[in-house]
């Protein structure tokens, strides 16, 4: 729905020059809610603009909807526009205009006449739950009620977009689900495609179904919110499920589990505890429940050194789970030397013999056993211990 492609913005004033994009290329597809987030001076908002070409960019292409932006200019470009909304994270309504006045504005633009115009912004007040408060003047409304306004503004036109600069960077926290929730319903009942820039990832996590990050004018990392959490060192990943400093302490083996399972739990660190007389002690957890799919991630501790663990790991990630082993394994020899090999073969062997009959596929070897012990394994559908609704996040240290 929305593609921009090497999106380069340069500011250029007398003394200096910003490269704001230095070659974006982002792809939203239509029907979803997508998230571009990054610090403070990334181009993120300069991204935006670029989209619905409030700003001009030096170079590049915007293509919305199957029309390239960049080409047009004048007339063609305004019309093309109506199908791009856009809201604002200090909502920039009229003070003199009511709410009712405000949503009518891009109406009057488009040369509807007065019943028609009261009519439509009627049903919007309404789409946004604010039918009651039609005749109030912005200054009489709370931050929330105004984003409402500006919602149904940005809505009058029918666009296919939305656009959200921070939108809800000025809220509270309340105040910010519903605005998401509301941003959400309008995605899924009208059809709406959204992008927004954020800079907080609990935005990210509670209405997006994909996110971007960027740095410097740049994208780089992107894909759906559930996979990233598959990708083997995903700075978004961890962002998004953070789960605090690894401790340094001697003595165990501390590992990370990643969950982006796609049914119903397998309690299997309860099944670890009893299959290997094992005690995990979980160090921190951060999952939630995000398109029914529970995803996040758990830090455990291990008792024992890696070697003592390596048949534990390996049934963790028959079970689908993707380990990361943080700390207690051996240094590790150079790669293919004899002793790798033979630790490598060891864990094989123990695998085999270890796992109990009903977890082992017949043909298959453990997983620690095939792989290096600090490797990801892309890992298949398999859930966490502890269920949470969308939203509540669980973390434990
Ligand atoms: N109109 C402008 N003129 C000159 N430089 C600009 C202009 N707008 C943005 N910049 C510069 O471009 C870079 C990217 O800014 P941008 O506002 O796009 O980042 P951002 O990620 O949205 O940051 P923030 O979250 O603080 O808004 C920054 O270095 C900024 O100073």
């Amino acid at each position: 729905m929305i593609t921009t492609t090497d999106l380069r913005k340069v500011y250029r004033s007398r003394q200096r020059e910003v490269v704001a994009l230095d070659g974006v290329d982002l792809h939203v597809p239509e029907g979803e809610v997508f998230g571009v987030v990054g610090r403070s001076g990334a181009g993120k908002s300069s991204l935006i603009r670029c989209v619905n070409l409030l700003e001009r960019p030096t170079s590049g292409t915007v293509t919305v909807d199957g029309t390239e932006l960049t080409a047009l200019s004048g007339p063609a470009l305004r019309r093309a526009r109506q199908q791009i909304g856009m809201i604002f994270q200090h909502f920039n309504l009229l003070s003199s205009r009511t709410a009712r006045e405000n949503v009518e504005l891009p109406l009057e633009i488009l040369g509807l006449g007065r019943r028609e115009r009261a009519t439509r912004a009627t049903e919007l007040l309404e789409l946004v739950g604010l039918a009651d408060r039609a005749t109030a003047y912005p200054a009489q409304l709370s931050g929330g009620q105004k984003q409402r306004v500006g919602i149904a503004r940005a809505l009058a036109a029918k666009p296919k977009v939305l656009l959200s600069d921070e939108a809800t960077s000025a809220l509270d926290p309340e105040t910010t689900r519903s605005i998401l929730k509301l941003l959400r319903d309008l995605n899924r009942d009208l059809g709406l495609t959204v992008l927004l820039i954020t800079h907080e990832m609990d935005v990210v996590k509670a209405v997006c179904d994909s996110a971007a990050l960027m740095r410097s004018g740049r994208i780089v990392e992107s894909g759906r919110v559930a996979d990233l959490l598959a990708t083997p060192g995903s700075e978004l990943a961890r962002e998004l499920f953070p789960l605090g400093a690894a401790p340094t302490r001697e003595g165990g083996t501390v590992i990370e589990i990643t969950f982006h399972g796609e049914s119903s739990g397998q309690p299997v660190i309860a099944q670890l505890a009893r299959t290997y007389t094992v005690d995990p002690s979980i160090l921190g957890a951060s999952i939630e429940t995000i398109g029914g799919r529970q995803v996040g991630r758990m830090r455990l501790e291990l008792p024992g050194d890696f070697e003592q663990n390596v048949v534990p790991i390996g049934f963790l990630r028959e079970k689908g789970l993707q380990v990361t082993v943080v700390s207690g394994e051996p240094r590790p020899p150079a790669a293919g030397t004899a002793v790798q090999e033979r630790l490598l073969d060891g864990a094989e062997e123990l695998g085999t013999q270890l796992l109990p009959d009903d977890d082992q596929p017949a043909g298959a070897k453990p997983a620690a056993a095939t792989e290096p012990a600090t490797t990801d394994q892309p890992a298949a559908s398999d859930q966490p211990t502890t269920s949470n609704e969308r939203g509540e996040k669980e973390d434990r240290a």
